[in-house]
């Protein structure tokens, strides 16, 4: 069981092969409850693979992952969300035909606690968890700054907009657990200002995060700490003013041998 000293993720000697190829290799970190966790590394780092092996999409060649205490090895997708773990895509993945309030309705459908049968008879439970649902789902339109979009297909939402809607669909699941993919991708510097403010009222609000980001200024901003990843290994972790002063992470990032950045 978890308690306060334990991580609330722990990622033990991950290693993910895809055939020949060593996505992850016996990586190891943990993100402790409250915490924003920033994850980088250079192009094909294996950031994304870490995070499909945490929600599941991928399942560990070696290695482990635990969450409040419990090993998510071989638990299914929709069981992980279940569990307290969400997350965002590098490439929206929205449902475009859908108002933006239907798709964060979907979103609280993964926690809803009546079956099928109260749903297809509409019985009281059943109804009184719609109308929770979509007081809830406003909020988090509201919370997002977007509440005022609620009716609109989300196709036809600004690309912002469309971003920070996959982020309320996120914390509509009822995660512990918010893992952000590049979440600043296609923003403008003012855009990434109010994302970083906004990242931060999603963990006042309870949530932790692990943010996958390419933006050093919003990382560095916004985390409380950071992992870096290089071909698949872990090369530091530390505060951000830490992983700033690093001469692995500088010579990961310029490309250089790592006497020459020191
Ligand atoms: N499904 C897959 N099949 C085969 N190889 C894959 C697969 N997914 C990722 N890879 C490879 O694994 C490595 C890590 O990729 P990953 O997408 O995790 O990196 P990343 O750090 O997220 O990169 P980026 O910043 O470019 O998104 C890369 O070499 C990539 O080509």
């Amino acid at each position: 069981m978890s308690d306060a000293t334990t991580p609330i993720l722990e990622v033990q000697n991950l290693t993910l092969k895809f055939g020949g190829l060593t996505a992850l290799d016996d990586v190891s970190f943990g993100i402790k409850e409250g915490e924003i966790l920033g994850l980088i590394g250079p192009n094909g780092a294996g950031k994304t693979t870490c995070f499909n092996a945490v929600t599941g999409v991928y399942r560990p060649t070696s290695g482990d992952i635990r969450f409040q205490g419990r090993s998510l090895t071989g638990v299914k997708r929709y069981r992980i969300t279940q569990l307290g773990i969400a997350r965002t895509f590098q490439n929206i993945r929205l449902f475009p035909s859908m108002t933006a309030l239907e798709n964060v309705l979907v979103g609280a459908d993964a926690q809803h606690k009546t079956g099928m049968f109260s749903a297809l008879f509409r019985l009281p439970r059943h109804r009184a968890e719609e109308r929770d649902g979509h007081e809830r789902a406003m909020e988090l339109l509201r919370f997002m700054g977007i509440h005022k979009r609620a009716d609109e297909l989300a196709a036809n939402l600004s690309y912002g907009d469309q971003r920070r809607l996959e982020i309320a669909r996120a914390m509509a699941t009822g995660p512990k657990l918010i893992c952000l993919d590049e979440p600043a991708a296609g923003f403008n510097p003012q855009e990434k200002v109010q994302l970083m403010e906004l990242i931060r009222k999603v963990r006042d609000r309870g949530f932790t995060v692990l943010l996958i980001e390419h933006d050093m200024r919003l990382v560095m901003g916004v985390t409380d700490r950071i992992v870096v990843l290089e071909f698949g290994r872990l090369i530091a972790e530390g505060t951000p003013a830490e992983i700033r002063d690093n001469p692995a992470v500088i010579a990961a990032y310029l490309g250089v041998d790592e006497e020459d950045a020191s």
